[in-house]
């Protein structure tokens, strides 16, 4: 039995219904659609994983041969995109250019009527890469790349082909697939909670996605496994790294890419990236941060009982595959799009507008004072 949940932040209390997700019904499980999180990172790709929770269903051969079709059909960005993007500068937050990106597609793909929400959420899922990549490219490199990448299918080596501009590592391309897939949905989490209040007022899907990375963007949620990089990336050893937490415990800081809301034992998004993140160690010949993170997951359960979530060796990971610490977060938004559009989907599908009570805290009964009457 999970441990009961209760206390501010709405923990543990039901905000609704969905068929998309499971997380911690055992206290450490996540299920897509009744798949397992550990199946599907094995043996699915992550436009599989799009379909089963866009469409409800894993596709047959023919349907996702189909919809990869799809989706690279739909890669290229509007002239008028890419000069906006252009104009954002270098130093900007990718997070905020994620923003940004997504909000201007919805000025240019206005989505009208909700019977284009499919094709919305799939020029979205197709787009978002491209986006983020082609300001990084061009603001950074001076390099106005071409997203549409025909040689490359899957959208996890479609990603690392345009950051790198050469044909994707076999080995990179399936890390990056699992990583899509780990992130791609989690049931009522901050940024999706906050994509489905949008969706609950009948807004556009553009709204609702901008919102969710909006939300996403904190060091509380998508943003701690660029927290957690900059946190261990100083640490040269696994001894500096346990001297350093443990300074960090005892001035009661937050560790980043620690604990969970919901999960109570561990995150079951860790085994699978940790394993991933020790093979690519491996392979670039790494001396030490494999080592250290090792270290830190060590102390953290030793001193606290708090496990890593599934950021916290996704920092490893990016790394190792030569991925800027920057572009972390923006890859959680390629993936979590999936989740964010499927639930404004099953928001419309059955929608009430969202609105909560609050217990009001302020003062009974406040007399008026005139303006220069007020001290
Ligand atoms: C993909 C994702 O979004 S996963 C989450 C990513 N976020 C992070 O990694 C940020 C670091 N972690 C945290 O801030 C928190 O664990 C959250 C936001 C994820 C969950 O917050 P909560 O539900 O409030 O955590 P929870 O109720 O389990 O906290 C219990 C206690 O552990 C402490 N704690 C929880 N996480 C951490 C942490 N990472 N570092 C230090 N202490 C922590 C809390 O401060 C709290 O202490 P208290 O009782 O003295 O106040
Ligand atoms: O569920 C949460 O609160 C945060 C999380 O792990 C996710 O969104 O993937």
């Amino acid at each position: 039995m999970a441990k009961e949940l209760s206390g501010a932040g709405l923990r543990g209390q039901s905000a609704g219904e969905t068929a998309l997700c499971t997380v911690g019904k055992t206290g450490s499980g996540l299920t897509y659609r009744g798949y397992d999180i550990e199946v599907l990172a094995e043996k699915a790709c992550f436009e599989e994983v799009a379909y089963l929770l866009l469409h409800g269903k894993l596709p047959n051969r023919t349907e996702l041969s189909q919809y990869r079709n799809k989706l690279m059909s739909l890669r290229e960005l509007p002239q008028a995109l890419k000069a906006a993007l252009e104009l954002i500068p270098k130093d900007a937050h990718p997070m905020d250019v994620m923003r940004t990106g997504c909000s201007f597609l919805g000025n240019l793909e206005t989505e009208t009527d909700f019977s284009q929400q499919q094709d919305t959420a799939d020029r979205l899922l197709a787009t978002l890469p491209a986006i983020i990549l082609y300001w990084y490219r061009f603001s950074h490199d001076g390099v106005r790349i071409d997203t549409s990448n025909p040689s490359v299918p899957s959208l996890a080596g479609h990603f690392l082909a345009m950051l790198h501009s050469d044909t994707p590592n076999p080995l990179h391309e399936q890390v990056m697939n699992a990583s899509l897939i780990l992130y791609a949905e989690h049931e009522f989490n901050a940024s999706t909670f906050t994509a489905r209040v949008c969706a609950s007022t009948l807004s556009d899907m553009h709204s609702c996605i901008t919102g969710g990375i909006g939300s996403l963007r904190g060091p509380l949620h998508g943003g701690a496994n660029e927290a957690a990089m900059d946190m261990i990336e100083p640490w040269k050893t696994p001894d500096e790294a346990e001297a350093a937490l443990l300074d960090k415990l005892a001035n009661k800081e937050k560790v980043m890419g620690f604990g969970h809301a919901i999960y109570r034992e561990r995150d079951p998004r860790n085994d699978i990236i940790k394993q991933w993140s020790k093979r690519l160690s491996e392979e670039v010949g790494d001396t030490h941060l494999y080592a250290v993170s090792e270290r830190c997951e060590a102390v953290m359960w030793r001193e606290k009982k708090l496990f890593c979530n599934a950021d916290f060796f996704h920092a490893s990971a990016y790394r190792f595959m030569g991925i800027p610490t920057l572009l972390f977060t923006p890859i959680f938004v390629c993936a979590r799009v999936t989740g964010w559009a499927a639930h404004v989907m099953e928001q419309r599908a059955n929608n009430r507008i969202i609105r909560p009570s609050a217990d009001y805290t302020g003062p009974e009964k406040a007399q008026w004072v005139e303006l220069d009457d007020r001290p």
